[in-house]
């Protein structure tokens, strides 16, 4: 084998010229192998054939089992001998435990303060409308407050459709003034009678551990240093003076965790983020920047949305369709952060339903180095953060955390 050669393709009809296409788009120089000629090839590439492997940055597709292969997809398939880093089956990444950990940190922390600290760290959470899956999440965050010593304030509006912006409003100026609460959070999404914008920005930004008030926002969409002639550092979001979005916050913490804590690199990777949302599509987008990754947004009117992907390093999914993400757009060894949630009906379940991501999980775990699973994954991360973010505003507000 050439030096210069970096792709193989055996030759099995139409699909070959599909994968030629859609490997020359993804930048990979191919050389066709005809299979039918089998005089031609040599024996060791059949053994080669079978496991679909690469040559450095090369790859061999392998067609002949027909396996993960749909119409017009290529499976670009890692050889564990050629690349010993690459496991065939990705590793999982535990969001749960290292959410645990966080959370016991957090607990011990607060455990241990001085007897003459008496205030604790609250947060108030404001619930508007009946939606389930809300009260769940709410009900979670009281508990996991509730759980490392933090006290948690609710304001429930059940009957949605009676509520106005004023009633929202004066709550919050409530809370603003309220000594004892140091964080706050309004649930999403709002009835759609109720201005999001509107309510979001009476949050005072200090107490604002959603991190979306747009003062909040424009920080994190800034290069300037806020604190003065020092220093952002990203790698360190307890000295970020400002407040982070907390799903975001717990895809970078996830990847900084991995590898038994020794996390990924990401300078300098390509990452892609799938969907633009306030809440996690452009706050992560903006936090890989931070930490000096090259980042793409690919959205509903992205044109070739495989093919940008299949550059990735770092895949980002937050879209919330089900199961959206093929293996076949992955590129072998990348890292998926899956931070869908949807469910789905499964009638032979207690719930009668039941979460999954925005990655097809199984087909995607053959291809990448590192996963997130739904549940387990990033869920439990913005739980987490949620605490973090209300334990650092209240370490301000009490003058034990200097910004
Ligand atoms: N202002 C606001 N802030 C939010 O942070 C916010 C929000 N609105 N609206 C809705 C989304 C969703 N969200 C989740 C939190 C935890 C899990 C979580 O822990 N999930 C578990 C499974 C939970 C289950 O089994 O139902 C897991 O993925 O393992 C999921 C989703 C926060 N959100």
């Amino acid at each position: 084998m050439g030096s210069n050669v970096r792709s193989f393709f055996v030759n099995h009809g139409q699909t070959t010229t599909a994968a030629d296409q859609k490997l020359s788009k993804v930048g990979s120089p191919c050389h066709l192998m005809p299979s039918n000629n089998s005089k031609k090839r040599p024996s060791s590439f059949i053994l080669l054939i079978a496991y679909c492997f690469p040559v450095s940055d090369a790859f061999v597709w392998h067609s002949s089992t027909h396996r993960r292969i749909a119409k017009n997809q290529v499976l670009l398939y890692p050889h564990p001998i050629t690349r010993p880093s690459l496991e065939m089956t990705a590793k999982d990444i535990d969001g749960k435990s290292v959410a645990e950990s966080i959370r016991s940190e957090l607990a011990s922390k607060l455990a241990s303060l001085p007897a003459d600290v008496t205030s604790r760290p609250g947060l108030a959470v404001m619930l508007v409308g009946s939606r389930k899956d809300s009260q769940t999440y709410v009900r979670m965050k009281q508990k996991a407050c509730a759980d490392c010593g933090m006290v948690s304030f609710l304001e429930e509006y059940p009957k949605g459709e009676d509520v106005t912006e004023e009633m929202l409003l004066a709550k919050i100026r409530d809370w603003n003034e309220d000594e004892a609460v140091h964080g706050i959070l309004v649930q999403l999404p709002l009835p759609k009678h109720i201005h999001e914008e509107r309510i979001l920005s009476e949050v005072d930004p200090k107490k604002d551990v959603d991190g979306l008030h747009p003062a909040n926002t424009a920080k994190l969409f800034s290069t300037a240093t806020h604190a003065g002639a020092v220093k952002l550092n990203w790698k360190d979001f307890t000295s970020i003076p400002f407040h982070i979005p907390c799903t975001p916050q717990g895809c970078i913490e996830l990847l900084d965790r991995i590898n038994d804590g020794q996390g990924i690199e990401i300078e300098g990777k390509n990452a892609v983020v799938i969907g633009r949302s306030n809440l996690v599509g452009m706050p992560v987008a903006m936090l890989l920047l931070h930490r000096n990754a090259t980042i793409t947004i690919v959205h509903s009117r992205t044109k070739n949305i495989e093919s940008i992907i299949q550059q990735a390093d770092i895949v980002v999914a937050a879209v919330g369709r089900a199961n959206m993400v093929q293996a076949s757009w992955l590129k072998p060894g990348c890292v998926v952060i899956d931070v869908g949630i949807n469910s789905v009906d499964a009638p032979d379940t207690k719930r009668g339903y039941k979460l999954v991501g925005d990655v097809n999980y199984a087909e995607a775990k053959e291809v990448c180095e590192w996963i997130t699973p739904v549940p387990g994954g990033v869920g439990p991360m913005t739980i987490a953060m949620l605490l973090r973010n209300t334990w650092n505003s209240w370490r301000r507000a009490t003058g034990q955390m200097e910004g």
